[in-house]
Formats: C-alpha cells, sequence, structure tokens
C-alpha cells in the first residue's frame, strides 16, 4: 500500500530564505504522525506544499502515491486540511460553508447536506449549523473548522495546531475525535506547540529544524535518549554509596545531598531496581524513591536547542 505521505529531498526557498532544505520523511498510511519543531522550522510549508498553496522548488511530494504538483487534484482530494488560521467565510451560515465545500470537491447537493449534518454533530456544533461563522465562539471556530476538513471524509488529516488557544476541556473533546477517526483509519499529520500532546497521541513523530528532519522516531524512542532522575530518600545521612555509575555504563552522574541521593541515568525506570537493590545490600534503609522522567519537550529542547541565544522579551514600562 502507497504511504499516507512520502517526501524525498523536498525544497523550497522564499528568496534567500531557505524554509525546505531536503526533507525526507514517510508518514505510514493509518498513523497518527506528529511534526514538531520551532517557530520557522518549516512545518507551514511543508503543509502548503502537499495542498498546493506553495509550491516547491526542488524534490518530490506524494499524498498516497500522487505527485502534489502534477496530479494536484487526485492529492488534494484525499487530505482534508484544517489551518492554524480560520479562512473561513464570515457570512454563511456554517452548514452552508460545509456544502459549498463538498459541492467543490465534486460531492453531490442532497449527500453534502447528509454529510455537513453528520460533520457538525460530530464535532458536536450541529445546534449552530444556521450561525455565521464570524458569530461562533473561538472554541467552535476550532470544531467548526475541523468539521469543514472532514467534510471530504479524507484519508490524510492533516492538523495545523489544532488546539491553540482553547480551553483544557474542548482540547480533550478534539483529542477524542481526533484518535476515533485515526481509529478508523484515517491517517493523522498533527502540527503542535504543545509537545505534551504529540507525546500523548502520536505513534511517531518527526523534529523538523531549520528546514530539515533531525529525527523520526516514536516519542518512547526519543525520550528514552533523555536522562531521568531517580531521587532517592535515606534513613540516614549515607558516608558512602555504591559507586552506581561504574556499575552500570546508563548512569551519567550520581549527587548526594544529606539524606537525599539522586542518580541521573538513561532508563531510569531500569535502573531504578537495581539502585534500590545495591543500597539495601549495603544497608541503607531507603523512606522513599521517586523517579523524575524526562519529558519529550526536554528532548525536544535539547536537539532544536530551542530558545538559545533568543532575547528575552523586555518587561514593558507602565
Ligand atoms: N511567504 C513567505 N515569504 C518569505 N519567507 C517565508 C514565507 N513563508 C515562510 N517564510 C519563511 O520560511 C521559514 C519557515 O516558515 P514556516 O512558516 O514554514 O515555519 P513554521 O515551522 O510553520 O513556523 P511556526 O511554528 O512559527 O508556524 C521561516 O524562516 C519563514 O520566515
Amino acid at each position: 500500500m502507497d504511504a499516507a505521505l512520502e517526501l524525498r529531498d523536498l525544497r523550497k526557498s522564499y528568496g534567500d530564505v531557505q524554509a525546505l532544505d531536503g526533507v525526507d520523511l514517510t508518514v505510514p498510511s493509518g498513523s497518527f504522525f506528529g511534526l514538531l519543531g520551532p517557530n520557522g522550522a518549516g512545518k507551514t510549508t511543508l503543509i502548503k506544499i502537499l495542498v498546493g498553496l506553495v509550491r516547491k522548488t526542488g524534490g518530490e511530494a506524494r499524498v498516497f502515491g500522487h505527485d502534489v504538483e502534477t496530479e494536484y487534484r487526485a492529492a488534494r482530494d484525499r487530505i482534508g486540511l484544517a489551518p492554524q488560521e480560520f479562512n473561513v467565510d464570515q457570512f454563511f451560515p456554517i452548514r452552508e460553508v460545509l456544502e459549498h465545500k463538498a459541492g467543490y470537491h465534486g460531492v453531490p447537493l442532497e449527500r453534502a447536506r447528509d454529510r455537513a449534518d453528520e460533520v457538525l454533530k460530530r464535532v458536536g456544533i450541529y445546534d449552530k449549523r444556521d450561525t455565521r461563522f464570524d458569530w461562533l465562539s473561538g472554541g467552535m471556530k476550532r470544531r467548526f473548522v475541523l468539521a469543514r476538513a472532514l467534510i471530504t471524509e479524507p484519508d490524510l488529516l492533516i492538523l495545523d495546531e489544532p488546539t491553540a488557544g482553547v480551553d483544557v476541556q474542548l482540547r480533550h473533546e478534539l483529542w477524542e475525535t481526533i484518535v476515533d477517526l485515526n481509529r478508523r483509519g484515517t491517517t493523522i499529520l498533527l502540527t503542535t506547540h504543545y509537545i505534551e500532546e504529540a507525546e500523548r497521541l502520536c505513534d511517531e513523530v518527526a523534529i523538523l529544524d531549520s528546514g530539515r528532519v533531525l529525527d523520526v522516531a516514536s516519542p518512547e524512542e526519543l525520550m528514552r535518549r533523555g536522562t531521568d532522575d531517580v531521587v532517592v530518600k535515606l534513613r540516614d545521612e549515607p558516608t558512602a554509596v555504591p559507586d552506581f555509575a561504574a556499575l552500570d555504563d546508563r548512569v551519567e552522574s550520581v549527587e548526594i545531598d544529606g539524606v537525599r541521593l539522586v542518580v541521573t541515568a538513561r532508563q531510569g525506570g531500569l535502573v531504578a531496581p537495581d539502585i534500590v537493590r545495591r543500597l539495601d545490600e549495603a544497608g541503607h534503609e531507603i523512606v522513599d524513591l521517586e523517579i523524575q522522567r524526562t519529558s519529550l519537550e526536554e528532548v525536544f529542547m535539547e536537539m532544536t536547542r530551542a530558545g538559545e541565544g533568543r532575547a528575552t522579551p523586555e518587561v514593558a514600562s507602565q
């Protein structure tokens, strides 16, 4: 079966700015795939190339085997896009906007109406079907943009920051809807700044920085590369502890602060039982144990060195 997305040496320059600098990426059909990267990494440019809003300057991009330029229509019809910015016809009732969109993609009117009702129900704003877009609340607008992406029953759903600025409740509802679509076979390509969202939802993530893919892996694999802190509280202050770093090469450092022992190690969860056993054998009594796991966010920051060299925002004077 064709991959949902296949990018080979994809390039885009805007004058001197190399927004995409040779991106190679395969998104398997049916996967829940995250595209992570700091501001300006090239995520939006990549998405715009897929939907024909920006022309690539080099390389290849295929959607379910269809070239996004030479087979534009076939590629575009497989994609549903919920963009970051709202670009919706403000003045029509939202149900009509959906019907127009379906019609544009060749869905007959009767079917289009049923589809519109169906997707409005799915995202939970069916009771607003006769309301204009600009009269919806911010959260309802987000839901609507998702409904619009779903109207053509896409095989690849692209979500560019779908939960930006929405409250926790709505975020969870949107996740549920999206996870459900994925379970039914829709491939999801998600860009998000909420890294914990990617950690929770995605099978695989690609880390994009300065127009290049730094890595592609599952969130678990990426997190395994970071270090965890195994924090042990002892009954009595130790004079000496076993040399954990010499005993296990996953251990990177050991710190003793009074009765508190902090062992920094890769795969802390796997190292911890051994630490406990050795402390016990050496006669130390353990009163508390905590494993502070590395987060995907920390690994991401490390990889992209986001924030490095950025000026601290000035506080405006009153
Ligand atoms: N139309 C344009 N003209 C010139 N430069 C552009 C244009 N669009 C994007 N760029 C530049 O291309 C680079 C990648 O931008 P892009 O919007 O794709 O990044 P992004 O990863 O989506 O960022 P963000 O997370 O901030 O949305 C940036 O340096 C940006 O300034």
